[in-house]
């Protein structure tokens, strides 16, 4: 068994909407990012990638990189889910915070969590979507900015 914790942020700016999990969600704003600026994938594929001692995201798909611009973030999850599986490893579950005053998660988790799903290739109930505020606390309190955090457990194939 391999565990991993992942974490990510984005700044909020210009938009109408953000990713969460593959999700379009609507919001009076969107995210400051090089790809779509997923933070709940980021943040899964940051605990995949731990998991297996690989090294992090921006490891696997530079920032510095033009083909990463507005790049769907189900792809570098979808690539997670890869080396997982050469390696000899299936998802035992996936556990996911998100974390911001808004947009309201609640009424999208369980959109996002088939989404997740789908791009990890395992059963529904192994991916887990929950939300906090931070009470009007920091960064996200203000509304700054949002973010994720994410725990996986690996296990053998
Ligand atoms: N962006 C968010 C934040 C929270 N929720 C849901 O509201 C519940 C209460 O949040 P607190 O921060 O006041 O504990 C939380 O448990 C979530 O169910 C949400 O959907 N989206
Ligand atoms: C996802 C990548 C892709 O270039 O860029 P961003 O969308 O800015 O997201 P971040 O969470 O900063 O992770 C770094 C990069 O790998």
């Amino acid at each position: 068994m391999r565990i991993g914790q992942g974490f990510d942020v984005h700044t909020f700016g210009d938009g109408d909407f953000v990713m969460l999990g593959g999700v379009r969600v609507p919001h009076n704003r969107g995210v400051v990012a090089h790809s779509d600026g997923d933070v709940v994938i980021h943040a899964l594929c940051d605990a995949i990638f731990g998991a297996l001692a690989l090294g992090d995201i921006g490891r696997h798909f530079p920032p510095t990189q033009e083909r990463w611009r507005d790049a769907e973030s189900r792809l570098f999850l979808h690539h997670a889910a890869q080396l997982m599986r050469e390696r000899g490893y299936a998802l035992g579950n996936a556990d996911v915070t998100v974390i911001c005053e808004a947009p309201k998660v609640g009424p999208h988790a369980q959109a996002m969590r088939e989404c997740l799903a789908e791009v990890l290739g395992c059963d529904i109930d192994r991916v887990s979507v929950k939300a906090t505020t931070t009470e009007h606390l920091g960064f996200t309190g203000r509304g700054e900015g949002i973010a994720a955090q994410a725990c996986v457990l690996l296990v053998l194939a």
